[in-house]
């Protein structure tokens, strides 16, 4: 038997979904059909948790009654934050989210011994209960990393401006807010990719859907996938001024370093989210009158496709988004982790509709059968 390997699985189709459809050959994505750039014009990031979720948008009585559900649940209980206050300032923050996430699951005393189907109802409270509380977390760690106290979480606020509230104490201008919305929407949802995957793995072996999430959590941190939009913000910070742009680039290409922001395993011709992510970078420039990091921004994507021809992906444009914001560059995956646990979370469902142990086969090059 001939086994061909693809590595990486690359190009292999492992199952099918109906949560979103990526289409490299017309740059497209849609979210439950809709496209995401309309779905990031005009719809709140509450709003598209929720067609992720249910595969509709919601009426205004069903939005109603599910942003009052989230805002329900926003607090962190003692247990959640005695773990947190414990766990050492050299932890990344995704060790944290990872670690608060586990300890959200360890105290949930509903979860049955055997995932199923018969359990979407359930699943869907425990997706909204982490959905609902990951910000109170994200916020509550940059914060102590800055030797501040909690903020408690407003239920006068939408999902977004409390976020922000939580962190930095004050909400911000409505464009900060805009922009910040439009980036957890286009951070939602990606199909099969690697995390999704790790929660669909998880999930097939009838495990619970926090330890799904935890799995995702880790994969998502990993630098080839959300740990990107991180590294993306220390590339800028090693090139410092938009006239080193080219240079660093040579030098980082000669020491065939990969750089951060740039490629996708799907993607060949840009990222169809990008656009919209530079718009709303681009009102934050503005805002906070940067014209400098647009001209590195811009200096480095050029010369990126001049020698490579490899376009930047959503992680380019949301590291210096959430820099300006003034997130502490350690924060970003975090912030990735709080917008794709919906779709993580919408695909664990979807696994157990129709699940099937997902156990691929290897190919043995070890040595030939010997005896001791
Ligand atoms: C939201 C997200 O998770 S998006 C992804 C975020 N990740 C990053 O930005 C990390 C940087 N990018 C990469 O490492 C890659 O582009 C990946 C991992 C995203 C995709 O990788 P793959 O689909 O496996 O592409 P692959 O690594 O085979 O690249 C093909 C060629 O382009 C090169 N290439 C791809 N991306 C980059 C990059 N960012 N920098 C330099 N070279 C690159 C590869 O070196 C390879 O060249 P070769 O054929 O001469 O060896
Ligand atoms: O699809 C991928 O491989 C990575 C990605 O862009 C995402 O998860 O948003």
């Amino acid at each position: 038997m001939t086994e061909e390997i693809r590595k990486g699985l690359a190009g292999v189709v492992v199952d099918a979904t109906a949560i979103s459809k990526v289409n490299p050959e017309t740059n497209s994505l849609l979210y439950r059909g809709y496209p995401v750039q309309e779905l990031a014009e005009k719809c709140t990031f509450e709003e598209v948790a929720y067609l992720l979720w249910h595969g509709e948008l919601p009426s205004p009585a069903q939005l109603e009654e599910f942003q009052e559900l989230e805002r329900s649940q926003r607090h962190l209980d003692n247990t959640v934050k005695r773990v947190i206050d414990e766990l050492p300032l050299t932890a990344h923050p995704m060790d944290v989210v990872r670690t608060a996430i586990s300890v959200i699951g360890a105290q949930d005393d509903t979860v049955p011994a055997l995932a199923s189907s018969a359990d979407a109802e359930a699943n869907l409270r425990r997706a909204m209960s982490m959905f609902a509380r990951i910000p109170a977390i994200v916020a509550y760690d940059q914060r102590r990393r800055r030797g501040l106290e909690l903020v408690e979480p407003r239920d006068d606020l939408a999902y977004s401006a409390n976020f922000l509230y939580m962190t930095f104490g004050e909400v911000p201008e409505l464009v900060v807010v805009n922009a910040f919305d439009v980036s957890m929407i286009l951070y939602a949802e990606h199909s099969f990719n690697a995390s999704t995957f790790t929660a669909r793995v998880v999930t097939s072996t009838l495990s619970d859907i926090y330890s799904a999430v935890v799995g995702a959590i880790g994969a998502l941190k990993g630098p080839l996938h959300g740990g990107a939009n991180e590294a993306v913000m220390h590339v800028f910070d090693e090139i410092e001024i938009a006239e080193r742009a080219e240079a660093w680039l040579d030098q980082a290409l000669v020491e065939k370093r990969k750089i951060m922001g740039f490629g996708h395993r799907v993607y060949k011709s840009g990222d169809s989210r990008v656009p919209t992510m530079k718009k709303a970078l681009d009102t934050l420039i503005e805002h906070y009158d940067r014209p400098d990091m647009a001209e590195l921004y811009d200096r480095l994507e050029a010369a990126m496709d001049a020698r490579k021809a490899i376009k930047p992906n959503l992680d380019y444009p949301s590291g210096p988004a959430y820099s300006l914001m003034g997130f502490d560059t350690e924060l970003f995956t975090p912030l990735f982790v709080a917008s794709r646990v919906t779709g993580w979370t919408a695909h664990i469902l979807e696994q157990l509709e129709a699940n099937a142990l997902i156990r691929p086969l290897s190919l043995y090059v070890g040595p030939d059968e010997r005896h001791v």
